[in-house]
C-alpha cells in the first residue's frame, strides 16, 4: 500500500470542512498542501447539498451555535446516508456544559466515522469530569484514565477515537495504537488540532483499500506530527515555523517507521530489568511468557563486555517483537541499536538523551515525587518509573519503600505512563496497577525465580486483571 501522503495527492479527496472561523484559513491551506480539495461551507442552506458530493466530512464545534448544531446534524445525516466518513472534533467539549451536549447529540445522531480530540475533550465525551481549561485539555492525572475514556467512547459509538497530546492514541475499543510524533512547536500556532481532524478525514476519504480506520487514522497523526518534526527543524519561530508546515505537508516521502505501535501503556504492563549476568535462556523465557519491554541495567562490567551482552539482548527482543532501554547509559543506547534508555535522577538530563536520541527514542526516567514527574514530562519523557514501592534486594540506594501510594501521587500529577519498581512479585502487582501504574519493573521476583518464565507469566496476568478492573 502507498504511503498516505502519496495517497491523498493521488485521490485528491473533497473534504467538506464545518469548521471554525479562528482556524478555518489554516486547515483550508494544510488540506490544500496534502494535496487535497477543501470546501468550507458552514451555513445550514447549502451544507446538506455540499457534502452530498464531497468526500469526507469534518464537523468542528469551535465558533459554536444553535444554527451552526443545526447545520451539522442535516449535513451530518447526508453524510451518513451516503456513507460518507464524517470526523468529529468536540473543540470545548468538557469547557462548557453546552458543548459537551452539542458533541454528544451528533454522536448520536451521525454515524460519526471517527473522533479526534485532546484528552480533555474525550474525557468528557466518555462522561468523565476531567479537566478542561479552555479549549487545551490539562494535563493532570490521565494516565490510564484517557485510555479507558477513549475506549468507551469508541465502544458506545462504534467510531475511532484519537486523543492527540504528548503521545497520540488511537482506539476503535479494541485495538489501540499509540503514534509518537510531534514537536511543540505545534503547540504555538493555531489551528494545529484542527487541521489534524481535517488531514485524519483526508486520509479517510483516500483510505479505499478497506485499511481498517484504527490504523488509517494513526497514519493520518503520524504525518500530522511528523510534519511538525520537520518544519521545527527548519523554523526560528512560530511564524516561520508555520509556513515551514505546510512546505512540509505538500513533501511526498514515506512517513517515519516505527513511529506507530501499541501503547506504552500496553509494552510496559510488564517490564523485566536484566543484567550482563542473566543468562540469555531467562531472556528467552521472559519474552516467550509474553513480556514486550526489557531494560538491561548493567553497572560492573567493562564497557565492551557490556556492548557484546546487550546486543545479545537486544536480538532476542527483535525475535519477539519486544523492546529493548537501556539503563543510564545513551552511548551503549546507541552503539547496540536499542529502542531507548532510562535514566534517574543522576544521571544524563532527560532534555539531553532526547537531543542525541532523537523523537522517535523511548526515555524513560525515574521520579519519586509529582513534582519530578512534571519536569521529566516537560523535559520529553515517555514514561516514568517510580519507587521503591517495596522493599527491595536489587538496589543498595533505592531508599525506603514508599507503598504504591507513590506511584498515585506520580501517576496522578503527569499524563505519561507510570511503572512501579522495587520488590514487586506475585501478589505485589495488582495495588501498582489499582494506583494508577501501567505496569511493574522486576529484577528478583522473575529473574531470580526457579522459572523465570512461569513467574514472569504469573505476574503479567495479574497485571492485566487488574487494568481490566481499571480500564472497565
Ligand atoms: C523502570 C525503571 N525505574 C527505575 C529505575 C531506577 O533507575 P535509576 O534511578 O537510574 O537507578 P539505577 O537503576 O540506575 O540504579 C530503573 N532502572 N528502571
Ligand atoms: C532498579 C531499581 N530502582 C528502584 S528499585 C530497583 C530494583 C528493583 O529490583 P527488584 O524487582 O528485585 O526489587
Ligand atoms: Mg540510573
Amino acid at each position: 500500500m502507498t504511503g498516505l501522503p502519496e495517497r491523498v495527492r493521488d485521490r485528491r479527496p473533497l473534504v467538506h470542512a464545518m469548521t471554525n472561523y479562528v482556524t478555518m484559513d489554516w486547515v483550508a491551506r494544510g488540506l490544500l498542501a496534502a494535496g487535497a480539495r477543501p470546501v468550507m461551507a458552514r451555513d445550514g442552506a447549502e451544507a446538506p447539498q455540499v457534502v452530498a458530493v464531497a468526500d469526507a466530512l469534518v464537523l468542528n464545534l469551535g465558533n459554536w451555535s444553535p444554527a451552526l448544531q443545526q447545520a451539522m446534524l442535516e449535513a451530518g445525516e447526508v453524510a451518513s446516508r451516503h456513507g460518507i466518513p464524517v470526523v468529529l472534533d468536540p473543540v470545548g467539549a468538557g469547557g462548557t456544559a453546552i458543548r459537551t451536549r452539542a458533541a454528544l447529540e451528533l454522536l448520536e445522531r451521525v454515524k460519526v466515522t471517527a473522533v479526534r480530540g485532546n484528552a480533555g475533550e474525550i474525557m468528557a465525551l466518555a462522561g468523565d469530569q476531567g479537566l478542561v481549561r479552555g479549549v487545551d485539555a490539562a494535563q493532570e492525572a490521565l494516565g490510564l484514565r484517557v485510555e479507558r475514556a477513549a475506549r468507551a467512547v469508541a465502544r458506545r459509538s462504534g467510531c475511532v477515537v484519537a486523543v492527540t497530546g504528548p503521545a497520540d492514541l488511537v482506539t476503535d475499543g479494541r485495538r489501540t495504537l499509540a503514534v509518537r510524533a510531534g514537536h511543540p512547536l505545534m503547540a504555538q500556532i493555531p489551528g494545529s488540532g484542527c487541521l489534524a481532524t481535517a488531514l485524519v478525514a483526508a486520509a479517510l476519504a483516500a483510505q479505499g483499500d478497506g485499511a481498517p480506520s484504527v490504523a488509517v487514522v494513526a497514519e493520518a497523526l503520524l504525518w500530522a506530527g511528523w510534519a511538525g518534526e520537520e518544519a521545527a527543524r527548519k523554523a526560528s519561530g512560530p511564524g516561520s515555523f508555520a509556513v515551514a508546515y505546510l512546505d512540509q505537508l505538500g513533501q511526498a516521502g514515506p512517513l517515519p517507521a516505527g513511529r506507530i505501535a501499541p501503547p506504552l501503556s500496553d509494552l510496559l504492563s510488564l517490564y523485566v530489568l536484566v543484567s550482563g549476568a542473566t543468562p540469555l535462556s531467562v531472556v528467552e523465557a521472559v519474552l516467550q511468557a509474553g513480556c514486550r519491554m526489557i531494560q538491561f541495567r548493567e553497572k560492573h562490567l567493562p564497557l565492551p563486555v557490556q556492548v557484546e551482552a546487550a546486543a545479545r539482548v537486544r536480538e532476542a527482543c527483535w525475535r519477539h517483537g519486544a523492546l529493548l532501554l537501556i539503563n543510564d547509559r545513551v552511548d551503549l543506547a546507541q552503539a547496540v541499536g536499542a529502542d531507548g534508555v532510562h535514566l534517574g535522577q543522576d544521571d544524563l538530563p532527560v532534555a539531553v538523551a532526547r537531543r542525541i536520541l532523537g523523537p522517535g527514542a523511548i526515555v524513560g526516567a525515574t521520579c519519586e515525587t509529582a513534582g519530578e514527574a512534571r519536569i521529566a514530562q516537560a523535559a520529553g519523557a515517555d514514561y516514568i518509573g517510580t519507587g521503591p514501592v517495596y522493599a527491595t534486594p536489587s538496589k543498595a540506594d533505592a531508599g525506603k519503600p514508599y507503598g504504591p501510594d507513590v506511584v498515585r501521587r506520580v501517576s496522578e500529577a503527569i499524563r505519561l505512563p507510570v511503572v512501579g519498581i522495587g520488590g514487586i512479585g506475585i501478589g505485589g502487582a495488582a495495588p501498582v496497577i489499582r494506583a494508577g501504574g501501567v505496569g511493574v519493573a522486576v529484577i528478583s521476583s522473575v529473574v531470580g525465580a526457579p522459572d523465570p518464565g512461569a513467574a514472569a507469566r504469573a505476574i503479567l496476568d495479574e497485571v492485566e486483571r487488574a487494568k481490566e478492573g481499571v480500564l472497565a
